[in-house]
């Protein structure tokens, strides 16, 4: 018996190509380049590879959340209320910026430093709420093994795990791995906007003769109840599976300020530039080298 009632197959493949974004830091956008705009609650997914010196320096953001996962190196962070700290290797910070952050996001591991941003957009309501960091360390997920599959637990919730994460909008964020002959089949709650990004290896995604999917490839996924995976590669596969409820609100966005009208993007730009409104401690802050 098929797992699903209403199984949700891929309504489009984007292939995320590299471009520079910070200060000579290599991204692969997904979410957020112009034929993968309107994937609410989702602004953006980046795919980010750096080496020092390279990085992001101190740069402001507004509106939303901005949860970064580290795959394979670090990252040191240090934001203008001298919050500071470093994102290893499976670490996990989810950042409500809310009604303001300045910060600065720099490699601080040896070689490539590689993971995954991602931009989720805040209510109207709660774009003017104080900024606020999660921050889990790898041995701190939640993480499921089973039958071939190794899923760790971002946001949401799989095999019956959840994870601790508080959303502000319901989100799904899942870090799978599956072993060459090993499927899954997530359910995935019916009104969400929800996609995937393969990170290695190939993949069937949706229905069981879809042709494979490789690496750096976002889906955006049909309506449905739930996703079927299969890995009929002889390497392993690795994705994440992202999902969240709609927002439904107007979104207008510049850089790194994420609002509902223009206004309030001339509004935020002027906060920022005259230290006020959520931007004060801006006045005197630069990140420390
Ligand atoms: N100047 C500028 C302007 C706008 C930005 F969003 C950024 C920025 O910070 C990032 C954009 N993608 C990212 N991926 C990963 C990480 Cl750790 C940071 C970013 C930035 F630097
Ligand atoms: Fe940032």
């Amino acid at each position: 018996t098929p797992p699903f009632e209403r199984p949700r197959y891929v309504l489009k493949k984007v292939l995320a190509e590299p471009r520079q974004e910070g200060e000579g830091a290599i991204v692969r956008r997904s979410v957020g380049r112009t034929e993968l705009k309107n994937l609410d609650p989702f602004i953006l997914l980046d795919e980010f590879f750096v080496s020092a010196p390279a990085g992001f320096p101190d740069h402001p953001h507004r509106g939303f959340e901005a949860v970064t996962y580290m795959l394979q190196g670090a990252f040191s962070h240090q934001d203008f209320t001298g919050h500071k700290g470093t994102i290893r290797t499976g670490d996990l910070q989810w950042m409500t910026a809310g009604r303001g952050i300045i910060h600065s996001e720099m490699p601080a591991g040896e070689g490539v430093n590689h993971g995954l941003q991602l931009w989720i957009n805040l209510s109207s309501k709660d774009k003017i709420i104080e900024p606020r960091y999660q921050e889990l360390q790898s041995k701190d997920i939640s993480r499921v093994e089973k039958d071939g599959v190794d899923v760790r637990i971002i946001a949401g919730e799989a095999f019956g795990v959840s994870s601790p994460v508080d959303t502000r909008t319901p989100t799904m964020y899942l870090d799978f791995m599956l072993k060459p002959g090993a499927q899954v089949h997530q359910r995935i709650p019916e009104n969400w906007n929800a996609f995937v990004y393969i990170i290695e290896g190939e993949g069937i995604f949706g229905n069981s003769n879809a042709s494979p999917v490789t690496c750096y490839n976002a889906l955006v996924l049909s309506p449905g109840d739930g996703l079927s995976v299969w890995n009929r590669s002889v390497k392993p596969l690795r994705f994440v599976l992202v999902g969240g409820q709609p927002l439904n609100e107007p979104v207008v966005q510049y850089g790194p300020f994420v609002m509902n009208t223009q206004d309030e993007i001339e509004q935020t730009i002027e906060d920022y530039h005259q230290c006020k409104n959520g931007f004060e401690k801006a006045k005197h802050w630069k990140s420390q080298p």
